[in-house]
């Protein structure tokens, strides 16, 4: 049996993990896998190399400007270029087994809802989209018969130790707890992008590993397992695990507590979720517990780390609040790279755009169409824009 994939985004830490799982299992034999579409943003010579390599129908970079770049890369292949944002969408409609959704940021919300609405199923990394537009996705899924199999290691975790989800008590996703778990607050209120994208166990792409040093990413994965897995807030465990060994575990009313374990190597849940039903074999490392000999756990300290506390509050103001924090983080981060802003500015300029939001017109949107979603996200953008502007420069302070 062939499996045909897309990915989107594959230029990036996911997508490349992918495509070592792809390679690996079609020169082993253990599964055999074609591509569709590559899809990625700006990076056309990585983009093109891929293409060159996997040789899918079609190749879309969203950047429109670089779609001359790539036609010449790839001249004489037999592989279709394509740009911008209606080329995204119409590949992702393309007819495939898993459309892998690995863009960063809610800019990949758009081509993950037309691949949904075209009835394809999803293998989905991107959890900004889910944040934005679960509730959106999970709908369309509802109507096209399209699959969502989680990517996200916590959630794939809990995917894989769930079951039929009867007699579910409690979700618990772990946090590594970043670069920054021992800093104080003086000390984060200095650190520099470059110590903030340090992550001391994943090797991810820069935004992702910036959202662990801020544990917004816990909070963006505590909204993610709700939405997911149709779980209330208050059901779900946040627990500070720095070896990353356990990924997530589900507890039941029995006092049974069911976890997944694994060497932290985001190929293990790409390949569970390109695979699923099945399992895909990887060249991960295996895991060696007595080696490791050690697995701590500590509860989140919120007085350094605010991001839990603002997705619960988000949770609790609805659909519209998810955007901002969302939307806001995302702006807060490039700022913080951009040296705009210090480290701690960005859950401050999170949790200053909610305010600011909850007493607005918005605030009660239902955020039931992407043009509702992309609103928000402009208003949640211009929150703290506004806030920069105004604000003398506050980088590393
Ligand atoms: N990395 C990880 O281990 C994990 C990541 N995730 C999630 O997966 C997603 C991807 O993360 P990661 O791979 O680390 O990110 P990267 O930054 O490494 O890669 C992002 C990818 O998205 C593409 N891209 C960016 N903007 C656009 C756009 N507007 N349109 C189309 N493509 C775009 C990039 O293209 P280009 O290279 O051309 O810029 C690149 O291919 C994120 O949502 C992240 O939260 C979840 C769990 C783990
Ligand atoms: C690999 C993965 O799933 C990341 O999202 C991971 O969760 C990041 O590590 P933190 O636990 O430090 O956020
Ligand atoms: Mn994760």
């Amino acid at each position: 049996m062939v499996r045909k994939v897309s990915i989107f985004g594959s230029t990036g830490s996911i997508g490349r993990s992918a495509i070592d799982v792809i390679c690996n299992a079609n020169e082993t034999g253990a599964a055999e896998f074609s591509v569709e579409a590559l899809a990625a943003g700006r990076d056309v010579e990585g983009l093109a190399s891929q293409a060159l390599k996997l040789k899918p129908k079609i190749a879309v970079i969203a950047d429109e400007s670089r779609k001359v770049e790539l036609a010449a890369l790839l001249a004489g292949s037999g592989i279709e270029v394509a740009a911008g944002e209606g080329a995204l969408n119409e590949a992702a409609a393309r007819p495939c087994d898993r459309v892998l959704a690995a863009i960063v940021g809610a800019a990949g919300l758009g081509s993950t809802l037309a691949a949904i609405k075209a009835g394809n199923d999803i293998a989905i990394a991107n959890k900004e989209s889910i944040v934005c537009g679960g509730q959106l996705m999970l709908g369309e899924a509802r109507q096209s018969g399209a699959r969502i199999f989680p990517v996200d290691s916590e959630h794939s975790a809990i995917f894989q130790c769930i079951g039929d989800g009867r007699s579910l008590e409690n979700l618990t996703i772990t946090a590594s707890g970043g670069p920054f778990r021992n800093w104080s607050l003086e000390q984060m209120a200095t650190a520099t992008p470059a110590q903030a994208a340090a992550h001391p166990v994943w090797s991810m792409g820069i935004k992702n590993s910036i959202d662990s040093a801020s544990l917004m990413n816990k909070a963006l994965e505590f909204i993610e397992a709700a939405v997911l897995f149709d779980v209330a807030a208050d059901h779900i465990n946040v627990l500070v695990h720095p070896q990353s060994i356990i990924h997530g575990m589900a507890h039941f009313d029995d006092g049974s507590v069911i976890a997944q374990l694994g060497c932290p190597d985001m190929r293990t849940p790409i390949s569970y979720a390109l695979g699923w039903p099945d399992r895909i074999p990887t060249t991960v490392d295996r895991l060696n517990l007595a080696q490791i000999s050690n697995l701590e756990f500590f509860e989140v300290d919120e007085e350094r780390f605010a991001s839990i506390r603002l997705a619960r509050e988000a949770m609790g103001a609805g659909p519209a609040a998810r955007v901002v924090l969302n939307c806001a983080n995302e702006a807060a981060v490039s700022a913080f790279i951009a040296g705009e802003c210090g480290f701690l500015d960005i859950s401050r300029l999170v949790e200053a755009a909610l305010e600011r939001f909850s007493s607005g017109n918005f605030a009660s949107s239902k955020c039931e169409t992407l043009e509702e979603i992309a609103e928000i996200s402009r208003y949640g953008r211009f929150l703290v824009s506004q806030w920069l502007n105004n604000a003398p420069s506050r980088a590393g302070g």
